[in-house]
């Protein structure tokens, strides 16, 4: 059974001066041919009348693409409407009409992936292009999208081949003239091979960080000055200040970007003992959120001895602000004079931040693992790889290494791993 052939909107809902709908499918061609008469050359771009039932839809540019040469790998054409809803609407009707179906989310990248126009990875990078908010995001997607991860998938995937090739070599021709050290070889170096995915799974927290956006909590004791520090980095009055004591009871967000990188900003109920359920309920979701963010900014007022839940927070992952220092000089070593009063601090605070956020959320030299989806599948080649290492047999560590190879793949999802050995091995072969 072939395909459906599927429409959907490519470019944003509204109002528009322009807008792209997309077409894929075995019926492509048939379907611009109704609409606007004999197929134009492929991928140029045309002006066309588009009719249906006798009526005058509108004025749009046509492109035919016949596959394989599209994004999809199937027969696509993509119609250049006058962005207006009524026009997407009639066009859309029209096609309805004549048999296409609307696409399912993600629809036109699952037929390019089915299509082999594409891996999983690819395609992750384009979601993560479509929803890139900041410069560090949109550079990290596009390595992405571009087979970054892919290209570094393939060599370790070859690595593993030429391992398990060699394994099987010593397993299948143990009676003749092999090198005597063969078997010891293949443990050694996919000893060294699991080292290396480790090192991409020690590095991955940064590029998921930066993918989903750094988490940074504000704690401190009450009245340290905790949403007026908030309120001063966002630029705007997100959080209630006030002189009382144990103002802020929840847990109060606000988004900002700090050298390329997407932060989600959040200010906490103050630390103490609490008099109410309402604030032990706060405190527990601020020490909480203390746990989860990737960076903690503890506040300690200038004319506050510095209390012991807060310093009992202080580890690597945490700067630590003297604030109100128009008050005095801080109370901590070590820690950064900040007033919001008067300004003093601010700047370097900021740039303190950004620091720590390219440091907890930046860009990796080699292109990294950004998805939990990927850490899994390497963790499990690392496992496998450390199963080899203690493997009695020639036999099993053959296993680790296929099931290794099969864990990988999972990335990209587009290895088949025994055709790609018998490739291999086809090479490999000792004249037999
Ligand atoms: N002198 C001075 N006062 C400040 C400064 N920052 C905040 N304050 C005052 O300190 C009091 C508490 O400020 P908040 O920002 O509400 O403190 P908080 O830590 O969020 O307090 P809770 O919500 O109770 O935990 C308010 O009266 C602020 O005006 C500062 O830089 N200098």
């Amino acid at each position: 059974m072939s395909p459906d052939t599927v429409f959907a909107l490519a470019s944003g809902a509204g109002r528009a001066a322009v807008a792209v709908l997309r077409i894929s499918g075995p019926r492509s061609a048939a379907l611009l041919e109704a609409l606007a008469g004999r197929l134009p050359a492929p991928r140029m771009t045309t002006l066309r009348r588009l009719r249906h039932r006798g009526e005058a839809l509108d004025r749009a540019l046509v492109l035919w693409f016949p596959g394989p040469g599209s994004f999809t790998g199937e027969d696509s054409v993509e119609l250049h409407l006058h962005g207006g809803p009524a026009v997407v609407a009639a066009v859309s009707e029209a096609l309805a009409d004549l048999g296409a179906r609307p696409a399912e989310p993600g629809e036109f990248t699952r037929r390019a992936f089915l299509h082999g126009k594409l891996d999983l990875t690819a395609a992750e990078g384009i979601a993560d292009l479509v929803s890139a908010e900041t410069e560090a995001q949109r550079r990290q997607a596009l390595r992405q999208a571009e087979g970054g991860l892919a290209t570094r998938e393939a060599a370790w995937t070859g690595q593993l081949l030429r391992l398990l090739a060699r394994q099987e070599a010593f397993i299948e021709f143990e009676d003749e003239d092999l090198p005597h050290d063969l078997d010891i070889r293949v443990t050694t170096e996919a000893a060294a091979l699991r080292r290396e995915l480790e090192a991409s799974l020690a590095e991955s927290a940064r590029e998921e960080r930066l993918r989903e956006g750094l988490s940074i909590a504000i704690l401190g004791a009450p009245n340290a000055g905790k949403s007026s520090l908030l309120n001063a980095l966002a630029g705007h009055e997100a959080a209630i200040v006030s002189a009382r004591a144990g103002t802020t009871r929840d847990v109060v967000e606000v988004r900002l970007v700090l050298g390329g990188v997407p932060v989600t900003l959040a200010d906490t109920a103050g630390l103490r003992e609490a008099s109410d359920e309402i604030e032990a309920e706060g405190v527990h979701r601020a020490l909480a959120r203390a746990e989860r963010a990737a960076l903690r900014l503890l506040v300690f007022a200038a004319d506050t001895a510095p209390d012991a839940a807060t310093l009992s927070l202080r580890d690597e992952d945490a700067l630590l602000v003297g604030s109100k220092s128009d008050l005095g000089p801080p109370v901590l070593a070590g820690a950064l004079p900040v007033s919001t009063t008067t300004g003093e601090g601010l700047p370097l605070l900021r740039a303190a931040l950004e620091r720590e956020a390219a440091r907890l959320a930046g860009m990796n030299e080699a292109a990294g693992l950004t998805r939990p989806r990927h850490r899994a599948a390497i963790g499990e080649a690392v496992s496998w790889l450390a199963h080899l290492e203690t493997a009695p047999l020639p036999e099993l560590r053959a296993e680790a290494l296929r099931a290794a190879l099969r864990a990988l793949s999972r990335l990209t999802g587009r290895v088949d791993v025994e055709a790609v050995l018998d490739q291999v091995f086809g090479e490999f072969c000792i004249g037999k």
